[in-house]
């Protein structure tokens, strides 16, 4: 630090500390500064140096990302039913304390609050996702932040009562200087490689396929999404900020997630924004029906081409665009959602794709919006209960937080949250592949089954398989 913003930094931790000794109130302390160019994934693994839990965000259109480490505070809701209101309130109850210098105005620099929820809190939580409660949020010790060209560092420090000024400031210093020092980590030898892959009873889910589509002949219900899970061992651990990079490098169009909570790393690079809110401006993104790739531009356009007038792609969609413009329409004015779907493309795939734009109404925030979305029939189905009920009797899966929002969202009420597809939670040597697929009438079991095997190439792709 230059020797001005030296003083600037120990003045303002000065005042944060008094604050806290006269009011005898612990709080959080919070600074912004602007610093020359740091690699995220270096800064990554110098977290890990540290023993600091690490998370990370790359937006999927905008040149805006955010490396975290460690946990200055966290909101985690025990109780499933009002996880939102929860998360939401510890979350205003931190920030009504917090003393934060910030002079930036840059959207994810202060304090940012990085995290997620599972998908359905009333399914039976498996030993396999033990370690990610219904909702976890992290306001991290340090946010890297890089937003349109430029990096930013906060310092985020929840100070307690008993804590002195040299004490707090010569952990800071010597956590900056580490993260900051940008020298690349030796791995001698890292290459990963899968030895073995299971894929979880393909042939029961395919089962499962048919006992939906016979529900959906007999009943009201239109439909609902099943997702599989594959298994993976490696040769060794696998390497966090690695795959990070990876993912950022080989699937353009996707917002790249990582959330690591005790020896376990939940990531994933996902085509699918839930919600994003900028002061009173809201996105959200329909997106659902699926195809592969051509091998030449023609085949390519020939598929979208299909994709785009093919019924059961096309229902498969239609659900999610309605659902998602009555939920809008509950939280906002002005819903735009363009008259038909146009067609994006990811890596390996192709997807029917709906944007959706509202002005947020007053007194309504991110939070209230991912209560009314989640799960979209993007992940859950239509009707929601209905096809929930069935996905927890039925789908031989704890899915844990796949298929559920995560995201940021900050000190100005600024945020986005996507929803965790495409992804992987990745334990030292082994990991847990999630994909799944919308589920119609007319579905065939064999064609949803090659679909889900689309949708699990990007991960595998970086895990060690061409
Ligand atoms: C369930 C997943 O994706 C969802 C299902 C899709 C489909 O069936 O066409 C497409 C995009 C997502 O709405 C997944 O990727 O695991
Ligand atoms: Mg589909």
């Amino acid at each position: 630090m230059i020797e001005v913003k030296e003083k600037q930094f120990t003045a303002e931790l000065e005042a944060a500390i008094q604050s806290v000794h006269t009011d005898q109130k612990n709080k959080l302390f919070s600074y912004t500064e602007k610093i020359n160019p740091v690699n995220l994934y270096r800064f990554l693994e110098k977290a890990a140096d540290l023993k600091l839990p690490r998370t990370f965000w790359s937006s999927a259109n905008e040149d805006f990302q955010m490396a975290g480490a460690g946990h200055a505070f966290e909101l985690s809701a025990k109780d499933s039913p009002s996880r939102y209101e929860q998360v939401e309130q510890e979350w205003h109850a931190l920030l009504s304390d917090a003393v934060i210098y910030n002079p930036y105005h840059v959207s994810g620099t202060g304090v940012v609050a990085l995290g997620g929820f599972s998908f359905d809190p009333l399914k039976p939580q498996t030993k396999l996702w033990e370690n990610f409660p219904c909702s976890h949020f992290s306001i991290p010790n340090y946010i890297l932040t890089h937003a349109e060209g430029n990096y930013y560092l906060t310092l985020n420090r929840f100070i307690c009562t008993d804590e002195t000024y040299a004490g707090v400031l010569e952990q800071l210093q010597d956590h900056r200087q580490t993260l900051l020092n940008n020298a690349e980590n030796k791995r001698d030898g890292y290459v990963l490689h899968i030895q073995r892959k299971t894929e979880i009873d393909p042939e029961q889910w395919k089962e499962t396929i048919k006992k939906a589509t016979d529900v959906m002949k007999n009943t009201a219900v239109d439909k609902i999404v099943l997702a599989r899970e594959v298994r993976l061992h490696f040769n060794q651990s696998a390497n966090i900020p690695d795959i990070l990079k990876r993912l950022v490098d080989t699937q353009p169009n996707t917002y790249v997630f990582g959330y690591e909570m005790g020896e376990d790393c939940f990531l994933g690079a996902t085509p699918e924004r839930l919600v994003k809110v900028k002061d009173d401006e809201v996105l959200s993104t329909c997106l659902a029906g699926t195809a592969p790739r051509g091998e030449t531009m023609e085949e390519d356009e020939q598929i979208a081409d299909n994709l785009f007038r093919d019924p059961k792609n096309r229902e498969e969609h239609d659900y999610v665009v309605q659902m998602i413009r009555n939920t809008m329409e509950a939280y906002c004015t002005d819903v735009n959602v363009p008259s038909e779907p146009a067609v994006h493309q990811y890596k390996t795939l192709q997807h029917l794709y709906t944007p959706v734009r509202a002005k947020l109404k007053k007194n309504h925030r991110i939070f209230s919006i991912i209560s009314g979305l989640h799960p979209t029939p993007a992940l859950g189905g239509t009707p929601r209960q209905e096809a929930l009920a069935f996905i927890r009797e039925n789908e031989l899966l704890d899915r844990g937080w796949y298929g559920a929002p995560i995201g940021w969202m900050d000190s100005n009420n600024h945020g986005e949250f996507a929803v965790a597809l495409r992804s992987a939670l990745i334990q030292k040597d082994e990991a847990s592949l999630f994909a799944g697929c919308g589920i119609v009438e007319d579905s065939i079991p064999e064609s949803e089954y090659e679909e889900t095997n689309i949708k699990l190439m990007p991960m595998l792709s970086v895990l060690g398989v061409d």
